[in-house]
């Protein structure tokens, strides 16, 4: 039997940082499907890419600006266009590139899906394979809402309706989250007829209120309906699509339905009971601060399937930590500066506590806000929409949250993500010179709002007085 020193199950995005960087240890890679995972070929690149080409197409057709689109192009002719852009970006989902980076580590690709059979030992494709160390990067698989005649009516996941070209006429989003919303968003931007229903009375509900309002703004404005605080309760087959019935009593026609309420960790299938571990079907694993998986030695976990903050960025986050923890350091974990981001026309991008979070939590929160229209770079762009809110504890000085929306929020949030994680003292912010023209400038308002209003935290140019 082969063994290695490190043997990884799923080649996803927290995977890559740890075969990178894990040091002086034979690695092997299990993967039954794309060596990248999701993110490159399924899930962030190509929505993102429709959703780039959306926004582009809608400016250019609005006479703000042209790119992707030059000329009146009708609505069908700009979704295949955005589809040919975001396929030359997938690359076809072919993953031979990162398959040969792989391996030009040093590191060893095993094709299949792996199973651990015995503490030490995984198979993969009727081969057993021995470990030291097992580093679980499996990922989470969509919800499917138990709805009766659902699955005779036809039905996308995010995965399917970013690996196809078919052109819905209509579209009933099931989910007000990241993928109910950005999907939503995309699909009625390109003139689709889009009805999105959510559950509870809020799209993205762990965000601040506002917030969750604005992205229902956007959604309407490109023509989705968004029907809240109600669910699907029967389905049924209706021409060549379906008809939905909701517990308010709304009837909604659609040529498909997309599934958005929710991914579960995938933990099926990969013989952790032998190592003692029983995770209830769907449940995260639970992991320490070095990712260390509770209850098993040797046994780590990174990305989606762990249930943290899951985003591609903290899946690598968790990677550089297993790494450096597999390579003789003792590394932790902090994830109170991990962006959260909603990538519709205007931008979400927020990080840390909301103000209701916050005071839950038993900071008394401090807050300021300000249009991001306030800034030149505004009008430079036309750029209308968005505004940021920062919040601080009031006790200590130092940011604990902010949530932006509009100008490229998800680019500048990375400062705000910066002091949450250092605490650093809004003092010290306040006297932070950005560039001009840029939208960080909103920042600036509620800093000095901030600051003005707590004890000791006049920033030192202020002090000195200049003039
Ligand atoms: C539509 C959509 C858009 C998104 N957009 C963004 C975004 O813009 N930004 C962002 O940060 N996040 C985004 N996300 C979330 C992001 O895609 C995930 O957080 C990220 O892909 C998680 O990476 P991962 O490595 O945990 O899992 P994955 O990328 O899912 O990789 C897991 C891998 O494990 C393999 N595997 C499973 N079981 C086994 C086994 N038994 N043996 C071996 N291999 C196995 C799978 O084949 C897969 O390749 C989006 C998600 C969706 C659905
Ligand atoms: N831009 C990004 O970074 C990005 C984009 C997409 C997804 N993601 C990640 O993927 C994860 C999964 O996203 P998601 O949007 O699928 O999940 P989610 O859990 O964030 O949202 C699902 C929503 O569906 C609603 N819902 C559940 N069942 C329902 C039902 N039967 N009827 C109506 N509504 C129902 C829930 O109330 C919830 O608000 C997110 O946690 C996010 O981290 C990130």
């Amino acid at each position: 039997m082969r063994s290695f020193d490190v043997v990884i199950l799923g080649a996803g995005a927290g995977a890559k940082l740890v075969w990178n960087g894990v040091r002086g240890r034979s690695v092997a890679v299990v993967e039954p499907a794309l060596v990248g995972g999701r993110c490159p070929f399924l899930a962030c690149v190509p929505s993102k890419a429709m959703l780039r080409a959306a926004t582009a197409w809608r400016l250019a057709r609005e006479g703000r600006f042209t790119g992707l689109f030059t000329g009146a192009v009708p609505a069908r002719e700009a979704y295949s266009r955005a589809v040919a852009h975001r396929e030359r970006l997938v690359n076809g989902r072919d993953d031979g590139a990162a398959a040969a980076a792989l391996e030009r580590t040093g590191a060893e690709l095993l094709r299949g899906r792996g199973r651990v059979v015995r503490p030490g030992v995984v198979e993969v494709a009727d081969t057993e394979v021995g470990y030291r160390d097992l580093v679980l990067n499996t990922g989470s698989v969509p919800e499917v809402p138990d709805v009766p005649g659902l699955a005779e009516c036809p039905t996308w996941t995010s995965e399917q309706a970013m690996s196809t070209d078919e052109y819905p006429e209509s579209l009933l989003v099931l989910g007000g989250g990241a993928v109910g919303c950005e999907t939503a968003y995309l699909f009625a931007a390109f003139g689709c007829a889009v009805t999105l229903v959510q559950r509870g009375p809020r799209l993205i509900p762990r965000e601040e209120d506002e917030a969750s309002e604005e992205v229902a703004q956007a959604l309407e404005r490109v023509g989705v309906r968004v029907l809240r605080n109600t669910t699907p309760t029967g389905a049924r087959r209706h021409g060549g699509g379906a008809r939905v019935r909701l517990a308010d009593g709304r009837t909604v026609e659609a040529s498909r339905i997309l599934f958005a309420t929710g991914r579960r960790p995938d933990t099926s299938g990969l013989g952790l009971e032998v190592l003692g571990l029983h995770p209830e079907p769907g449940a995260p694993l639970t992991v320490d601060d070095r990712c260390r998986v509770a209850g098993a030695q040797n046994l780590w976990a990174v990305g989606d399937v762990t249930g943290v903050s899951p985003f591609t960025h903290t899946a690598h986050y968790q990677g550089r930590v297993v790494a450096a923890n597999l390579s003789g350091h003792v590394v932790r974990a902090d994830y109170r500066g991990v962006p959260r981001t909603v990538y519709t026309d205007p931008v979400l991008a927020s990080v840390g506590h909301t103000e209701a979070s916050a005071r839950a939590a038993g900071v008394d929160p401090l807050v300021a806000a300000f249009p991001v229209s306030g800034t030149v770079r505004s009008a430079i762009d036309d750029a209308r929409e968005g505004w940021v809110k920062l919040v601080a504890d009031s006790a200590r000085g130092v940011l604990v949250g902010a949530t932006a929306v509009g100008g490229r929020a998800e680019e500048w949030i990375s400062e705000v993500s910066q002091a949450v994680r250092a605490e650093l003292p809004v003092a010290t912010l306040v006297d932070t010179v950005h560039p001009f023209p840029t939208f960080s400038e909103a920042l600036e308002g509620p800093l000095w709002e901030l600051a003005s209003r707590l004890p000791r935290a006049v920033a030192p140019a202020a002090v000195s007085g200049a003039g």
